[in-house]
């Protein structure tokens, strides 16, 4: 570079033509000790245009950038007039709304001969997409493979008509944030004017998405960045899968049933229109299959609000309780859990902050991983009934350490009913072995419904079916599971439960363990009765050496 400037320099000494400097007189020339001679900027500007080749750039550059201005405005006044004509909807993956356009579009003949798709196995498509033909005999064969789903490519336009209007529809992907997660949207233009014909496609597309969700339950999870994401949908449980002492899911359900009814009571009275329940008790004893059930028998999303979530605080969970629906079921798991840095009402980063006071950081360390969760007890407190808090929520949270809430997190208005749980009682044991064994048209079965998740189409011992030897076991392969065992009648097997549930102890076993021994009975209710007793002594003793 160093040497390059003399050569410069002589360049343009070599060029300055003597006139220049007498036609320019009120120019103060700089003189330089190093013997470049004077330049001026219009001295060096005349001398650049001197060039009749950068003459000519110069002229080229105008022009077409003249050119390029004038195209931009021809084509930008176009598609401003097409656009006229069109109203345009855009759809974040994000919102619920994205997934009832996605069950719409499924139901749209035109699409079926679209030459262009995205294949995708992904958990999303098993809720809102197009599925492959024939997709359910191979699911109902290989369990453990994903559906195969058609959605429409990532940037190309469709075509397609809705109420004899066009319209087009372009699904676009966007990296989002810093960590390079992605959002895809849905662009949906219609040629109209009419908003009403958009408002008619939303109804619509909201009416085909709940009628495909009718037997489902939707899940939602907040994100990193606080954003609630729907993350499945499972078959409902039925109410009757869930079994507990007579009247407590009785209880539970009239007084959510009438909850969703009293809007207009809750408003006359200046109450605020939400309800809490606080279900307590021992591990596996139902606390969470009771809210799945429930959830489902309302009709109601359930929304997991994670109170150990890395990088929760007070100020994320007041947004994400803000971002509920209306009408919804909001579920915090293992609530003690959150606050594991010690009870306290101080918001974090005060004194009495146990964590930060206790774990100073050594001079020169470096820094701590971040904790589990920033959140204090207070905010989660206003979070829950702040002004902000979702009116017409359903909030269920589950505790094993009903001693060690405080008591302003337990008080009426925010868990309005305390249920306990406790390990299996007798009528429990025989309720269970009932579901175990019954066919499912018994009037004694506590229905099983759509609960796969545990099994119960796997695990029927279905004693319709005849069997001249009711008590040989006969191995078969290669046939439904509930032909394989004996087959006993429903009065015999009654008196099964009977003899299980005399075994079991009262209030010793959870129904959770019940469960998992009777599972590896599925087809051997005679043998489950015979090794209760020396199954039961075992949990006993196991129990002694664990103290
Ligand atoms: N009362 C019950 N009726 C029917 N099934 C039950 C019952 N209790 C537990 N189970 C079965 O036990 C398993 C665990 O139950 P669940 O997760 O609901 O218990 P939980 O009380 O929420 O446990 P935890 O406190 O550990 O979360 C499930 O598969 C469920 O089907």
């Amino acid at each position: 570079m160093a040497a390059l400037l003399p050569l410069v320099q002589q360049l343009l000494s070599g060029f300055a033509p003597q006139d220049l400097n007498a036609s320019a007189p009120n120019v103060t020339h700089v003189s330089s000790t190093t013997g470049t001679p004077p330049l001026s900027l219009s001295s060096l500007i005349t001398l650049v245009l001197s060039f009749s080749a950068l003459r000519d750039w110069m002229k080229l550059v105008v022009l077409g950038g003249i050119i390029e201005m004038c195209r931009r405005f021809v084509f930008g006044g176009f598609n401003k007039f097409i656009g006229s004509f069109f109203i345009t909807a855009c759809f974040e993956e994000q919102d619920s709304s994205y997934e009832w356009m996605m069950v719409w579009l499924s139901k749209q003949p035109s699409w079926s001969k679209a030459r262009q798709v995205q294949v995708s196995t992904s958990s999303f498509a098993n809720n809102a997409a197009i599925f492959v033909d024939g997709e359910d005999d191979i699911n109902t064969r290989f369990k453990s493979s994903r559906r195969l789903a058609y959605l429409p490519s990532l940037s190309t336009t469709y075509n397609l008509w809705y109420r004899n209007r066009w319209m087009t529809i372009t699904r676009v992907q966007n990296q989002t944030g810093l960590w390079g997660s992605k959002e895809q949207t849905l662009y949906v233009s219609i040629m109209t004017r009419d908003h009403g014909i958009l408002n008619s496609l939303l109804q619509e597309a909201r009416r085909d998405y709940i009628l495909a969700q009718e037997h489902k339950m939707c899940v939602y999870v907040s994100d990193t960045s606080n954003n609630w994401r729907h993350v499945a949908c499972r078959e409902k449980r039925s109410m009757q899968s869930i079994i507990l002492d007579p009247g407590v899911k009785d209880v539970l359900i009239e007084d959510a049933k009438d909850f969703l009814r009293s809007k207009e009571w809750y408003a006359e009275r200046g109450i605020p229109f939400r309800r809490g329940y606080l279900l307590y008790g021992v591990p596996g004893a139902g606390k969470t299959s009771l809210i799945h059930a429930i959830s489902g028998e309302l009709g109601l999303d359930v929304y997991i609000l994670s109170l150990s979530r890395i990088g929760l605080d007070d100020s994320a969970l007041s947004e994400l309780v803000n971002a509920l629906p209306q009408r919804c079921v909001a579920l915090m798991e293992d609530i003690d859990a959150a606050f594991t840095n010690g009870l306290n009402r101080e918001p974090i980063g005060t004194a009495t902050d146990t964590q930060e006071v206790d774990s100073k950081p050594m001079p020169g360390a470096p820094p701590p991983p971040p904790t589990t969760s920033r959140l204090s007890l207070s905010g989660l407190l206003n979070a829950l009934d702040g002004v902000g808090a979702q009116e017409g929520r359903i909030l269920f949270a589950t505790t094993n350490k009903y001693s060690v809430l405080d008591p302003a997190l337990c008080r009426p208005g925010r868990m309005d009913l305390h249920i306990e749980f406790k390990l299996a009682s007798k009528f429990q044991a025989r309720q269970l072995f009932n579901r175990f064994y019954l066919p499912k048209d018994d009037p004694d079965t506590i229905e099983t419904g759509n609960d796969k998740e545990e099994g119960s189409e796997d695990s029927g011992y279905d004693s319709t079916e005849k069997n001249p030897d009711s008590n040989a076991c006969v191995p078969t392969f290669g046939t439904k599971h509930s032909a394989r065992g004996p087959q006993l009648e429903p009065k015999a097997i009654r008196e099964l439960a009977v003899r299980f549930a005399s075994a079991c102890p009262e209030r010793e076993i959870s129904m959770a363990t019940l469960q998992g021994f009777l599972m590896s009975y599925k087809t051997r209710p005679v043998e489950a009765v015979a090794d209760v007793k020396g199954w039961v002594e075992k949990e006993r003793s196991e129990k002694v050496n664990k103290k």
